[in-house]
C-alpha cells in the first residue's frame, strides 16, 4: 500500500520550536558529545580516589580546598594529593580528580573539606561522550519527532532540521441523510460526526486538512466533489461503500480510477477500500461512525505517517469473542492492569468509542478467555 500508492513527501527545514509531531527527513549526525567533558553528577567536592579511601565517621578524611569547579566554568589547575574542590552537578571534572563526595557525607570548614564516608565512585562522574559522541548518526530519517526526540535533537546541536512536507489530505463525508451539526434533524438524518473525527485525528497525526464538506449519494456529486481534491497527497471519504443501491463509490471508482482492495477482514470496518483517483489515492472509509474511526487508527494512519500502531499484551478481565472470518477489533478499557471488554460493540456506537481506551486485537477465528494475554492498542 506504502509503495504503490502514498508519495514519498518532499523535505523541508523548519526550526526546532515547529518540530514537535512531524517526521524527521534525514539522518542527524550529533555534532557535539553529550556530556561534552566528564563532570560531575552531585553536588559535593571532587577530590583523587585515593585520598578518600578510608573515609568513614569514625576516621574522617580532611582535605584542602583549593578552588572550585562549576557548571559551565571549569576548574583551571590540577588537584594534587591531599586536595580537592568543591564541584557542582554538570561542572567539569578537572585533572587529576576521579571521586565525588556529595554534601551530605561531609562537613565544609572553609579551607578544608571533612570527609565522612567513603565516595561511591564511578556512579557519580557522567563520562565525556556517555551519552551520544560527536560524528555519530542518532536519531534517523523517517522518525516521529516526540517531545523528548525534539530535546534531544537540541541536544545533538541542531537549531533547525529537516521534516517531511506535511501531508496535505482532503476529507470528504458522503450521504443524503448527512447534514451538519447545529442544523434542525429530521427523523433520519444524522449529524455529520464522520468529518469532525476524521479531522481531529487527521490534525493529532500532523497532517494538512482540506475540507471538501459533504457530496450527496449520486455519482456525479461524488465525482464533482472529487474533482475538487485536486492538489491533495491523498483522500479521506466516509460512507457508501458497502453493498446498499446508494453505495457508489466503489463502482465509481472501478469506472473513472482504480480500486485497490474492497473489504478488509476485520470488524468493524469490513467494506473499506483504497483506490486511486488520477493519480490521487483514495481512502474510502465506512460510513459508520466506529468503522471510519477504527480503519483509520488501524490503517490509514500507519500509512499515512509511516509508524506502525504500538501494541501491548495484557492479560483480558473479561472474555473476548471471536469472529470465524475475520479479525476483531473490540472495544476495551484497562481496569487493574487488565483490559475488559466495553460491550456496545455496534458499528454505530459512537458513545462506546469515546469511552473506551483500547481496541482489543482477536485474531480470525480465535476467541479469548478471562486470564489469557491479548494483544491491545491504546486508543
Ligand atoms: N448487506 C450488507 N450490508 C452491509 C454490509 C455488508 O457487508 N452487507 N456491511 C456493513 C458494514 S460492516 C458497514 S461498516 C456499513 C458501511 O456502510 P457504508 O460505507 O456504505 O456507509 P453508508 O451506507 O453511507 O452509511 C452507513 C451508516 O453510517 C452513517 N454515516 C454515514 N456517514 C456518516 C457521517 N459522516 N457521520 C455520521 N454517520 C454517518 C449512515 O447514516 C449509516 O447509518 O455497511 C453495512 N451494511
Ligand atoms: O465492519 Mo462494519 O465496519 O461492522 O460496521
Ligand atoms: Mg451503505
Amino acid at each position: 500500500m506504502l509503495a504503490a500508492l502514498l508519495p514519498t513527501p518532499g523535505v523541508e527545514t523548519v526550526p526546532l520550536s515547529a518540530a514537535r509531531g512531524r517526521t524527521l527527513g534525514a539522518d542527524l549526525r550529533a555534532r557535539v558529545s553529550h556530556p561534552s567533558a566528564t563532570e560531575s553528577a552531585l553536588d559535593g567536592i571532587a577530590a583523587r580516589e585515593g585520598d578518600t579511601l578510608g573515609a568513614s565517621p569514625a576516621s574522617p578524611v580532611r582535605l584542602r580546598v583549593v578552588g572550585e569547579s562549576r557548571a559551565g566554568v571549569p576548574f583551571p589547575g590540577t588537584v594534587g594529593p591531599g586536595e580537592c574542590v568543591r564541584i557542582y552537578t554538570g561542572a567539569p571534572l578537572p585533572p587529576g580528580v576521579d571521586a565525588i563526595c556529595p554534601v551530605e557525607q561531609l562537613t565544609d570548614e572553609g579551607s578544608e573539606a571533612v570527609l565522612l564516608a567513603r565516595p561511591a565512585s564511578p556512579t557519580d562522574v557522567r563520562p565525556e561522550g556517555g551519552d551520544f559522541r560527536a560524528g555519530a548518526t542518532i536519531l534517523t530519517a523517517g522518525t516521529l519527532l516526540t517531545p523528548p526526540r525534539v530535546a534531544l535533537a537540541a541536544a545533538l546541536g541542531y537549531a533547525e532540521i529537516p521534516v517531511r512536507r506535511r501531508l496535505r489530505v482532503a476529507l470528504l463525508s458522503t450521504g443524503d441523510e448527512v447534514i451538519e451539526p447545529g442544523q434542525p434533524l429530521r427523523p433520519g438524518q444524522v449529524y455529520d460526526s464522520n468529518r469532525y473525527g476524521l479531522q481531529a485525528m487527521l490534525e493529532e497525526c500532523g497532517c494538512d486538512v482540506l475540507a471538501l464538506g459533504h457530496a450527496p449519494d449520486s455519482p456525479e456529486a461524488l465525482g464533482e466533489a472529487i474533482a475538487q481534491a485536486g492538489g491533495a497527497d491523498v483522500l479521506l471519504t466516509s460512507g457508501g461503500v458497502s453493498m446498499g443501491r446508494y453505495d457508489f463509490m466503489r463502482d465509481l471508482l472501478t469506472l473513472r480510477g482504480r480500486v485497490a482492495f474492497w473489504k478488509v477482514r476485520m470488524r468493524p470496518g469490513g467494506p473499506a477500500l483504497l483506490g486511486g483517483w488520477n493519480g490521487l489515492p483514495v481512502f474510502g472509509l465506512p460510513g459508520n461512525p466506529v468503522s471510519s474511526l477504527v480503519v483509520f487508527h488501524v490503517i490509514v494512519r500507519p500509512a499515512l505517517t509511516g509508524q506502525p500502531v504500538g501494541t501491548l499484551r495484557l492479560r483480558a478481565g473479561t472474555p473476548f469473542r471471536g469472529l470465524p472470518d475475520k479479525t476483531a477489533f473490540w472495544r476495551g478499557v484497562l481496569r487493574g492492569g487488565e483490559v475488559w471488554d466495553y460491550g456496545k460493540q455496534g458499528s454505530g456506537v459512537l458513545r462506546s468509542l469515546s469511552e473506551a481506551n483500547a481496541l482489543v486485537v482477536v485474531p480470525e477465528g480465535g476467541a479469548v478467555q478471562v486470564g489469557e494475554e491479548v494483544e491491545v492498542m491504546l486508543l
